[in-house]
């Protein structure tokens, strides 16, 4: 893969298939993008190489090998399937562009710290709102120099002096989950380890943080998470070793969706028995459309009956499912309401925003809350649909078109962030590749 160029691609106008018949496909998914930015950041931290296994290519696994790179890390992706990383020390003076990526921008400063040299992080125009400042504040507590140039987020330079001496922080991870996943995949490097405490609302994306814990256990961390709200990693040297990324799970949601609404049967194969990823939760979630499913060797069938139920359901716990699914809401008989999600405003876009605006231009009823949103079943019509750079808004539109024509998304290329190949995949889902 070529990593050089982190740059987004140029927008593209995209007119969403309808499904005119049933789908029936076995629809394999790359690699989990949270997976692999963990194993990266390890792999750079660890005594001797590493190699990844079925890597994801692209945009956000891009970044953050040209961000290793740049800070001396040597990573060969030649091999589509099987990239190896040889650990440097970690060096600037670096640029790191994190594009519009949260694990780039919230998982290597702390990494950055361990170095030597001054590493500015930067990244796409909506990236520099994306919230940042409790993590740089637990930097700066930890008595790492931080420069904000951009205040409370990008832009800022880290300035390593080859050595973190760690101890305890307090933060507030209400915002996102990847502030502490940062600090901890970093803290082994450091004098004495860390305590990491929480304080403030409920952190969301359980799951992704024990995603953290469990891959920091493998590569030969000692971690306790056995307190609610405090994370503790003891110092010690990581060891390189072989990783095998899980198949992306959350982006399975759209091609399982689709099951659901045409009434036909998705497989994903390789989907695990076991795992982190919160993805996993689509299991209970497309049962209580009115799904079945099966988890067998093959992988995780779904069927549909083309009927949708209505949900009530808190989905803090995976709150990037929250698109995809509230296009299912869109298209459900009856209403829904989704829970626990308030710190979506600090995503890609303000999603809950963003998908208020957009279904509602196609005649639907969206409704923001405090925490979520409110989604009335109407008729929906055909018009264009903005995708605000966001891989999974435009998931969910073409979810929408897949029973509303004339569906048209303002730029289907952002997909490129977790999963490049989605138009080629949605087509042949449909049989619609020409
Ligand atoms: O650590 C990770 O890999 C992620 C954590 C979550 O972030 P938030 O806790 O900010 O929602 C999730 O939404 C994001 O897609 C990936
Ligand atoms: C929130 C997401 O990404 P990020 O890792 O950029 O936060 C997402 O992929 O839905």
């Amino acid at each position: 893969m070529d990593v050089t160029d982190t740059r987004a691609p140029a927008a593209q106008r995209w007119r969403a298939p309808v499904a005119s018949d049933p789908v029936n496909a076995s629809v394999a998914l790359p690699g989990s993008k949270s997976m692999m930015s963990r194993a990266l950041v390890l792999t750079a931290a660890s005594v001797g190489a590493s190699s990844l296994a079925s890597p994801l290519h692209a945009r956000d696994t891009r970044l953050m090998v040209a961000a290793l790179q740049a800070m001396g890390t040597r990573v060969v992706t030649a091999d589509d399937a099987l990239w190896l990383v040889h650990p440097r020390p970690l060096r600037g003076p670096a640029q790191i562009d994190c594009g519009l990526a949260g694990t780039v921008m919230r998982f290597l400063p702390p990494l950055a710290a361990t170095g030597t040299g001054a590493i500015t992080f930067d990244g796409d125009p909506h990236a520099r709102t994306r919230p940042m400042a409790p993590l740089l504040g637990a930097l700066e507590d930890l008595g790492v120099s931080v420069e904000r140039d951009g205040g409370q987020g990008l832009p800022f330079t880290v300035t390593g002096v080859g050595r973190v001496t760690g101890g305890e922080v307090t933060l507030d991870a209400s915002r996102s989950s990847q502030f502490i996943s940062g600090l901890l995949l970093a803290a082994p490097e450091f004098d004495r380890g860390i305590v990491v405490r929480h304080e403030g609302p409920p952190v969301p994306s359980a799951p992704h943080v024990r995603m953290t814990v469990d891959m920091l256990r493998a590569a030969g961390a000692a971690v306790d998470d056995s307190r609610r709200d405090v994370w503790e990693v003891e110092p010690g040297r990581l060891t390189g070793r072989a990783w095998h990324i899980e198949p992306d799970l959350s982006n399975a949601a759209p091609f399982l969706a689709a099951a659901l609404l045409t009434g036909g049967t998705t497989v994903v194969p390789g989907w695990p028995y076991h795992t982190s990823q919160p993805g996993d939760l689509l299991r209970d979630v497309l049962v209580e459309f009115g799904g079945r499913i099966a988890l067998t060797d093959e992988g995780l069938t779904v069927r549909g009956t083309g009927r949708i139920k209505g949900i009530d359901i808190d989905l803090s716990e995976a709150g990037e499912l929250t698109p995809v699914i509230a296009a299912v809401c869109a298209l459900a008989e009856t209403p829904s309401t989704l829970r626990g999600i308030a710190h979506l405003r600090g995503h890609e876009t303000d999603r809950l925003a963003a998908l208020a605006a957009e279904i509602n231009k196609l005649g639907g009823d969206v409704t923001e809350t405090d925490d979520g949103l409110r989604i009335r079943p109407r008729t929906l019509r055909g018009g264009l649909f903005d995708t605000y750079d966001d891989h999974r808004m435009a998931q969910a539109a073409a979810v929408i078109g897949l029973s509303v024509p004339d569906v048209e998304l303002s730029d289907v290329a952002c997909t490129s962030k977790t999963l490049p190949d989605f138009p080629h995949m949605w087509d042949e889902l449909l049989g619609t590749s020409s």
